[in-house]
């Protein structure tokens, strides 16, 4: 496989403040596989979780972080502006329904940041009419500013899809929600409150498509003592949050949301970084859910 054009610092998660969650960038600059860990892998990982969590952070500790945590994003944004992360080119093919169909449809993308799947989707000129929301109102500033943006297939707002809020849509007007790297960034606490929200405002027959990181991924064991809020769930240098799901606690939020599974999936990957001679193990959580009635 060719390597690209960015240096490798760059893109090494190993380096960032963040690890890298493309597979498509990955697939140009290393190789990869799906994996299944041994024994030993697996308790070595398990061992580190249960290091890395053995400190959590105090209640009010907790309580003043996680009143605050779009500001954290807003100055994520004031600082990396549009340049943080990749358009997500990638997730037509794990998700060919955003593609659109025939008839008119309509998608929300939730978290949508300054819009690395919203602008990608409009150059596909689909028949999707774009709803996108983030509750960092830098982020949405950006995809306004963006000369992409056209409110005859898009419309941005500002939404904190954890608070108690009603989303501004009409209940059963939307055929697809894409929930990308978002859940993983919302207090767990809030999954649920989030999940009705979004389930209330979509059509019978509409979807639910996920993709975000999975326990046990590097991303996870990365975090160091003194990071931890919860079972899975840590907060950032920067201030943000990062949860880590698995398939089991997929299923049982979607299910108890009144969603029907399509794809429930742990996609389980070994890239190398050649060039480092680095081996750096991911897993995310593949998921799409479907509303009956
Ligand atoms: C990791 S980024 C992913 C951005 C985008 N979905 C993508 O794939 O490029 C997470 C995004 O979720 C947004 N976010 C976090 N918590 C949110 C909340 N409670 N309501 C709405 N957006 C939120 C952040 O502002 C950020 O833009």
């Amino acid at each position: 496989m060719a390597e690209g054009g960015r240096k490798e610092e760059e893109i090494n998660p190993l380096f960032g403040e963040r690890c890298l969650d493309d597979p498509e960038e990955v697939f140009q600059h290393n190789s990869w596989d799906h994996i299944e860990w041994d024994k030993d892998q697996l308790r070595q990982a398990e061992e580190t979780i249960k290091v890395n969590s053995s400190q959590k952070l105090s209640d009010e500790e907790q309580r003043v972080l996680k009143s605050n945590v779009s500001q954290k994003w807003d100055d994520f944004y004031e600082r990396h502006q549009t340049k943080f992360f990749k358009d997500r080119q990638w997730l037509f093919r794990l998700f060919p329904e955003l593609l659109g169909k025939d008839t008119p449809q309509s998608l929300l993308e939730v978290g949508c940041g300054v819009g690395n799947t919203v602008f990608p989707l409009l150059q596909t000129k689909s028949n999707l009419f774009i709803h996108c929301c983030d509750f960092s109102s830098t982020a949405i500033e950006l995809v306004k500013a963006n000369p992409l943006y056209d409110t005859q297939n898009c419309s941005a707002f500002v939404h904190d899809i954890a608070s108690d809020d009603p989303l501004p849509l009409p209940p059963n007007s939307i055929d697809l929600i894409s929930l990308i790297f978002v859940m993983s960034a919302i207090p767990s606490e809030r999954f649920k409150v989030a999940l009705s929200k979004l389930v209330s405002v979509l059509k019978p027959g509409g979807k639910v498509l996920f993709r975000d990181y999975g326990r046990l991924d590097l991303a996870q064991l990365r975090f160091k003592k003194g990071k931890c809020i919860g079972d899975d769930h840590y907060v950032r240098d920067d201030g943000t949050l990062s949860y880590f799901f698995t398939e089991e606690e997929m299923a049982e939020l979607m299910e108890g949301s009144g969603l029907t599974k399509e794809l429930l999936h742990t996609d389980k990957r070994l890239i190398v970084n050649r060039g480092k001679q680095l081996k750096m193990n991911r897993i995310w959580i593949i998921a799409k859910y479907c509303k009956l009635k």
